[in-house]
């Protein structure tokens, strides 16, 4: 028998039982539940990360759908306990979903919410953000400044990167990759090269028209390069930035070997999943190469850093807040309930999980759909026509 965990209970009669695992910003998500029915009970236990015991007792014997977070373990036990209980829904308040079985989900019928788009331009500034940290080594130069050293201006102090001119090299160059490049493009007038398995199109069309107008308005054009392997991004770029899923293609992505191929001074940095990067070599790299600098949000362990990590002045280190603007954690908030909700209520699928401003529009009642359900089509789930 599991222990209980406290809760916070919303609309106590509402016929439709939803659990969310946390509280999360803003209200509109729990206003839209509540509005169609739902008792919302969320859970205020005060440790960070829930154990999948703790999660089975909030599901308890009857709950109609879940809205869980990237800290915790969904496979079978957890999605096996909630068909138990009579549900059918479960949203990671997260686009990535690495935490989730989706086949466990599927042998129960239950449908896989995450919350694509709205994360996609806060995500991006914060790796833009570490990009420019690392490459003027602002956070070294604060401690510097905080610690009383600073005794007068000097031809070599903190003599950091220049970006304009130089190559930025993006592995997976999807919605978050994309955005980014975008930025360090048009920002700071990078050149681009980037990996991914799939063409991105509108991202090379972008850089290509930018090229134009600059090479129109007398100033040289920027480039982009769609590189057939990822060791000749590694090898060409001086920044590089990471953002592919999570999967077993993935995992340790940049190894050691990987990591011998950049150049001696370049940028690496991490707004994907701490995995992707195999961080005992990373640490060792950074030891060894002491002009390598690296901006990190995610951690393979996290929330622990490999020893040594922390004692780095090459790296700059924070704690996985990439999507932690307002405006986003609130949108990722009502996307995820939303999930839940249309399932419950049995609307479709929305047709285009990129294309979800509509569900966003505090003005207006949200389509009656869910947002983004990723395993819709394993369970044969209805698309809308919207
Ligand atoms: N640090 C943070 O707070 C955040 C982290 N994320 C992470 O970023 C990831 C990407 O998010 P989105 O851009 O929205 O997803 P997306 O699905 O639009 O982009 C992922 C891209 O990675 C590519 N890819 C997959 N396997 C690859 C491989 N082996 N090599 C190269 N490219 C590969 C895909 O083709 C796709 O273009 C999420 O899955 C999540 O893990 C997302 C939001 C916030
Ligand atoms: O949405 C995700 O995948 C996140 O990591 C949230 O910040």
């Amino acid at each position: 028998m599991a222990k209980p965990v406290s809760i916070e209970v919303w609309n106590p009669n509402g016929k439709y039982r939803v659990v969310s695992t946390k509280s999360m910003p803003g209200t509109r998500w729990i206003n839209l539940l509540i509005q169609q029915d739902c008792r919302v009970e969320i859970c205020t236990e005060k440790k960070t990360i829930l154990s999948v015991e703790d999660i089975v007792a909030l599901i308890g014997d009857k709950c109609d759908g879940v809205i869980g977070q990237l800290t915790e373990d969904w496979g079978e036990v957890l999605f096996s306990a909630l068909s138990r209980a009579g549900g059918k829904a479960f949203s990671n308040m997260a686009v990535g979903y690495n935490n989730v079985d989706v086949n466990a989900a599927n042998k129960y019928g239950v449908a896989v919410g995450n919350t694509p788009g709205v994360l996609t331009e806060t995500t991006a500034e914060l790796a833009a953000s570490l990009s420019l940290a690392a490459a003027r080594r602002i956070v070294e130069a604060d401690e510097f400044m905080r610690a009383g050293l600073y005794d007068g201006w000097l031809p070599h102090l903190f003599v950091g990167n220049l970006l304009k001119g130089q190559t930025v090299g993006v592995i997976g160059a999807g919605r978050i990759g994309s955005a980014y490049a975008r930025m360090m493009v048009e920002g700071f007038k990078m050149n681009l090269i980037y990996y991914d398995l799939y063409q991105a199109t509108r991202l090379e069309k972008f850089v290509t028209a930018y090229g134009e107008f600059l090479k129109a308005t007398g100033e040289k054009p920027v480039t982009w390069k769609r590189a057939s392997t990822m060791d000749e991004v590694l090898q060409e770029a001086d920044l590089i930035s990471l953002h592919p899923i999570l999967d077993k293609t993935t995992y340790h992505l940049v190894n050691k070997e990987r990591l011998s191929k950049m150049k001696k001074e370049a940028i690496l940095i991490n707004c994907s999943r701490g995995p992707v990067i195999d961080e005992v070599a990373l640490v060792e790299h950074l030891r060894q190469n002491p002009m390598f600098r690296v901006g990190l949000d995610v951690f393979e362990d996290e929330p622990y850093m490999k020893p040594g990590l922390a004692e780095m002045k090459n790296a700059i280190v924070v704690p996985h807040i990439a999507s932690a603007s307002k405006w986003t954690r609130e949108g990722m908030a009502t996307l995820a309930a939303l999930n839940v909700l249309g399932k419950i209520k049995g609307y479709p699928v929305w047709s285009d999980p990129n294309r979800v401003e509509p569900f966003l529009n505090e003005n207006a009642p949200p389509p009656a759909a869910s947002p983004s359900i990723v395993n819709a089509k394993a369970l044969g789930l209805p698309v809308s026509k919207l």
